[in-house]
């Protein structure tokens, strides 16, 4: 039976809720006793709570019906319509209401719940905010990042910003408080509806409250492709799982499938596994990297009929979230895990630690198993879980059961740079040299020179010469003469990785008569890289770096000596600092296998 709430939602009687539990806005609203005889009673968003004497309220007057109230909170309106029950009268501040008639509650008003006795009011609290900063808030921020000049408000305070807790440390703090508001949330909740429904509270973890999908449907975002099969349902717990090599492998034994159909489900335990899986409340979804959709390779159409297949064959309301190109969605970096959290799952927020995700990129060695001489091509799925703090398995530990294997994390690990660590040595060398000199900066591509020399030597009066602006190391030696002949320091920012590409500017600096200094930046090969797709993620106007020219700068790097005519070398060290947290966050994801 379906009525018409008095401030506008459509409720239905029993156990259909309109709204999410969890607004975006992640709030949650209490009614409290005014006069401190009970614990606050949760009132979620849309659901009718029924209160009156008993328990929950401590009221043991006759006056008072045990179903003397109902209450429906509406977290948009900040507001919660009462509906007298009982015979006697209830009021909000001075107005009785009468059985039968409802009127609105607002935070700053009182219910009294009978004969003007028992004093309530409402409190609204934001959940802090959402559990987890991710990039698709940075995304949808339409933010065009820029380190120099950005004015935060943490930016005047570099310290403070430097010794506040780590993002990941007050992501642990917001996920508990709202693991347990939604908890609270869910047991009113459950308990309201079997109060109605006369049907026993469904435990936390499943997706009781909101309806199934209603049919099989595909979506588009950008390179992100989503496939949800009817019947699928939101859930506080997740399954995730990697397709290829994890749910299904070739029919044909090749490693790469020969053709649309060459696919079969890869162990016989799978689907009863993930059937089991469901009845225990879990969503199950799989992440998949499809990178030879956006290479023109692999046809979308022909591959989104394979997925329908093997879902087909699995028989369960499944979702398939593909990542059809590099950048935010593909593993491990987390876009496809974020959009599943904010847009996919029916507003409900999900459990991390009730959840788990099975993949074979899992960094497993050679021989990691007796038979299984084949290392992993790659580790994207540990990483995957380990960048969204989820339980990780690998498909033979988790549906056949078999020990943990060995595994490599890869060598730069993003989570471990160390924020208050030396900006270079030797520590007392001057930065900036008080008479004009010259600057030749030495690093890989994507190293973070551009960055430093930006923010420490142009603010003090360097002039700045990068060939990627200027077009040639010529154009570059003509700034750095003129700029010295004016009285100017200068910089020079390319890579000069060898001995060639710094003489000519040691030679200016001579010709001006003044110091030249190597600024050598430290960032490995490794790190370079993570750097470099960080930039493809965030900045527009770059040409993203290839591993051929990575690779060339290593093959031709010739450490910078004082022989060659510097007046000192100073080491430069990648210390992280960034605009925001959510820029801060997504630097700290693994985002290569
Ligand atoms: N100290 C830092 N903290 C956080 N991020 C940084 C830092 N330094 C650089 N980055 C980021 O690393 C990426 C590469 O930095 P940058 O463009 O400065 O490198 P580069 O060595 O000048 O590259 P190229 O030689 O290709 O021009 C950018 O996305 C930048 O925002």
């Amino acid at each position: 039976m379906e009525r018409q709430g008095e401030m506008g939602l459509e409720v239905l009687s029993l156990t259909y809720c309109p709204v999410p539990l969890l607004s975006p806005a992640a709030m949650a609203c209490h009614l409290v006793s005014q006069d401190g005889k009970h614990d606050p009673v949760p009132l979620p968003n849309g659901i009718a709570v029924v209160l009156g004497r008993g328990p929950e309220t401590r009221v043991a007057d006759k006056k008072c019906s045990r179903k003397q109230v109902e209450l429906l909170a509406d977290y948009k309106q900040q507001a919660v319509r009462v509906t007298q029950l009982g015979v006697n009268p209830t009021s909000v501040d001075n107005q009785e209401l009468g059985q039968g008639k409802s009127a609105t509650l607002r935070e700053g008003q009182t219910l009294w719940l009978v004969n003007r006795s028992y004093p309530h009011g409402l409190r609204f609290l934001a959940l802090a905010h959402s559990p987890r900063k991710t990039l698709l808030d940075f995304f949808s921020s339409k933010r065009q990042p820029q380190l120099e000049g950005d004015k935060d408000e943490d930016e005047e305070h570099p310290h403070k910003r430097l010794k506040a807790p780590s993002p990941s440390e007050e992501d642990e703090e917001e996920d508990d408080i709202v693991a347990t508001k939604l908890r609270q949330l869910q047991d009113t909740a459950a308990q309201a509806q079997g109060a109605k429904s006369g049907a026993a509270p469904q435990p936390l973890g499943g997706s009781w409250s909101l309806p199934p999908h209603p049919q099989d449907s595909w979506e588009q975002h950008s390179k992100l492709l989503v496939f949800t099969k009817e019947g699928v349902m939101p859930s506080t717990k997740v399954a995730g799982f990697d397709l290829d090599g994890t749910i299904i492998t070739t029919q044909s034994g090749k490693v790469f499938p020969t053709s649309p159909d060459d696919w079969r489900i890869l162990y016989p335990e799978v689907p009863q596994k993930l059937k089991q899986l469901q009845r225990e409340g879990y969503k199950i979804i799989i992440f998949t990297n499809q990178l030879g959709i956006s290479r023109g390779r692999l046809r979308p159409e022909v591959f989104k009929a394979k997925a329908e297949a093997v879902v087909g064959q699995l028989g369960l309301p499944i979702q398939v979230l593909v990542a059809t190109g590099t950048g935010i969605y593909r593993k491990p970096v987390l876009g496809m895990w974020d959009h599943l959290c904010q847009k996919a799952n029916g507003g409900l927020s999900v459990s991390i630690q009730h959840s788990l995700y099975v993949g074979d990129a899992a960094g497993r060695p050679p021989n990691w198993a007796p038979g299984h001489k084949k290392k992993d091509f790659s580790c994207s799925d540990r990483l995957f879980a380990l960048n969204a703090a989820l339980p990780f398995h690998t498909p033979e530990e988790f549906f056949l059961g078999w020990a943990p294997a060995p595994f490599q994390l890869p060598a730069f690990d993003p989570r471990h740079l160390d924020p208050d660590g030396p900006l270079y040595d030797p520590p007392n060398a001057l930065l900036v040299w008080p008479t004009p000199e010259l600057v030749v900066a030495v690093g890989f591509p994507a190293a973070g020179k551009s960055t430093f020399l930006k923010r420490h030597l142009v603010p003090a009066g360097y002039a700045y010469a990068n060939r990627d602006t200027l077009g040639s190391w010529q154009k570059c030696l003509a700034a750095c003469t003129a700029a010295l002949r004016q009285g100017k320091s200068a910089a020079v920012d390319n890579t000069n990785p060898d001995l060639e590409s710094r003489r000519r500017y040691i030679e200016c600096a001579q010709d001006a008569g003044v110091p030249c200094r190597c600024f050598l930046f430290m960032a490995t090969l490794e790190q370079a890289k993570h750097n470099n797709r960080f930039r493809d993620m965030t900045e527009t106007g770059h040409v993203s770096v290839t591993d051929v020219v990575l690779n060339t700068y290593k093959s031709k790097f010739v450490a910078p000596a004082l022989s060659e005519g510097f007046s000192q070398i100073l080491q430069v060290h990648f210390v992280p600092r960034f605009p925001d947290a959510r820029l801060a966050a997504l630097y700290r994801q693994f985002s290569d296998g």
